[in-house]
């Protein structure tokens, strides 16, 4: 499971405490859970406890680059626009990168491959505010694109909370889930509660992997 839109160096060392597989920290400066660059060293110290995921939104590649070479994230997750091609550069450089598609319906899928990402993450279409909505998405179409896309591992994304996080992973069965607002007293601040609510889920044996 990875938490998304930690700004605080104590909730991400709570999320290592609780055995989190990742974190994501928000390098969107629109981004209400934004987490400035400059800001981010205390992600250098989690190296190897936790995995570290900067998000990106259209970004380009010197910043996220930037940060990998720094220690400060391990893989990049682009969250925006970016096509193929805007991915090619990680992918020549050998810089693990997810890719977050906001799926309307099946056509928004056609090019998850293309991208060489290590994961498809599926999250809500949310034009110009890109993630961290709360609202999810078509379940049935995850399931899908699972069934027919084997090799291509599928995070699931898009207002996954304590309360629906069970029928989600049946739902489903994704290879992980990604969770924000889910998680969160207020945007960038984690309520333990519901982190610890979502690991009880994961770990109940109903998806071993999330
Ligand atoms: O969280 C944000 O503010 C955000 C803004 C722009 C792009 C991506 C963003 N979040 C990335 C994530 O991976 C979130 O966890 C994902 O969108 C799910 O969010 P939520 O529905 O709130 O669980």
């Amino acid at each position: 499971m990875k938490i998304c839109g930690v700004t605080l160096a104590s909730d991400a060392q709570r999320l290592v405490d609780l055995g989190v597989d990742a974190l994501g920290a928000n390098f969107w400066p629109q981004s209400k859970r934004y987490l400035e660059p400059a800001e981010a060293g205390f992600l250098r110290e989690l190296s190897g406890k936790i995995l570290r995921v900067g998000v990106f939104v259209n970004a380009g590649s010197d910043l996220p680059r930037r940060l990998v070479e720094e220690g400060i994230i391990d893989v990049i997750q682009l969250h925006g626009d970016e096509t193929p091609e805007d991915a090619r550069v990680f992918l020549d450089a050998g810089i693990p990168f997810l890719k977050a598609i906001g799926v309307r319906g099946v056509n928004d899928l056609a090019a998850a491959h293309d991208f060489g990402a290590k994961a498809i993450l599926l999250d809500a279409h949310a034009p110009g505010v890109y993630g961290g909505t709360g609202q999810t998405i078509d379940w049935d179409l995850a399931r899908r694109f699972i069934e027919e896309n084997a090799t291509l591992p599928l995070i699931l994304a898009g207002g996954i909370t304590p309360e629906n996080v069970v029928e989600a992973i049946a739902a489903v069965r994704p290879a992980a889930l990604d969770v924000a607002s889910g998680a969160e007293i207020r945007p960038g601040v984690k309520d333990f509660g519901k982190v610890e609510a979502l690991l009880v889920a994961c770990r109940s044996g109903s998806n071993e992997g999330s």
